[in-house]
């Protein structure tokens, strides 16, 4: 039987990259977005850990499962970490990602290349019933772009300039993005948990 993994989250780019991450290893991803009566979680945190935890834990909690949960967002210096865990909703409510994109090019219009630095974090949280929860935390360095470039990815991926590879995050194929991404990085954190993980509930 297919090993299966709960990814408590509803965005489409993240539920993708876990796919593709995790297919490799033969485990099937489930998403939220699988379930479309499963309940909102407030992101109330003030840390991506504390919001990732409240998103597996409420989710581990209502599907009596393992869940992983991710909390992610881009934080950029010269604007004091900004939009960081308010990534998502940065340019308002309706979670817009080129809204957002036009928000942090204009809050950062005239600042010089060399002090556009940023990057992106990733939590991910592990929760079950009766399971102490644990994060892990995975970065990823780069540089905002004056102008966005590339199709691929999402979010911020065409403003976010990766300078190890030459080319913005929306540039790179999956491949690329995923042996770089803070997402990649945090997951491998959870490499000596795995086999708990997708043993637990067949
Ligand atoms: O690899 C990435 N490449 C580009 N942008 C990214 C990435 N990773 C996170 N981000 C941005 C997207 C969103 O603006 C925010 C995540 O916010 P976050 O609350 O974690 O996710 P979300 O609300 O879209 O979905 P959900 O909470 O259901 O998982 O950071
Ligand atoms: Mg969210």
């Amino acid at each position: 039987m297919m090993k299966q993994v709960i990814i408590a989250t509803k965005n489409v780019g993240k539920a993708r990259e876990f796919q593709e991450l995790l297919e490799k290893k033969g485990i099937e991803v489930k998403s939220l977005l699988d379930f479309p009566n499963c309940p909102d979680v407030e992101e109330t945190g003030s840390t991506f850990a504390e919001n990732a935890v409240l998103k597996a834990e409420a989710m581990a909690h209502y599907f009596h499962a393992i869940v992983i949960a991710d909390d992610s967002g881009l934080s950029i210096d010269a604007l004091d970490g900004r939009p960081g865990v308010y990534s998502a909703r940065y340019a308002g409510e309706e979670k817009n990602d080129q809204k957002n994109i036009a928000k942090v090019l204009e809050e950062l219009k005239g600042v010089p290349f060399e002090k556009r630095t940023a990057r992106f974090h990733c939590a991910l949280a592990v929760a079950a019933p009766g399971r102490r929860t644990t994060v892990v935390e995975g970065t990823c360095e780069g540089y905002i772009t004056e102008v966005p470039k590339g199709e691929n990815g999402f979010g911020y991926d065409p403003i976010f300039y990766v300078p190890q590879k030459g080319k913005t995050m929306a540039e790179l194929s999956k491949e690329e993005k995923n042996q770089i991404s803070h997402r990649a990085k945090a997951l491998a954190k959870l490499e000596k948990q795995w086999d708990e993980i997708i043993n637990d509930k067949e």
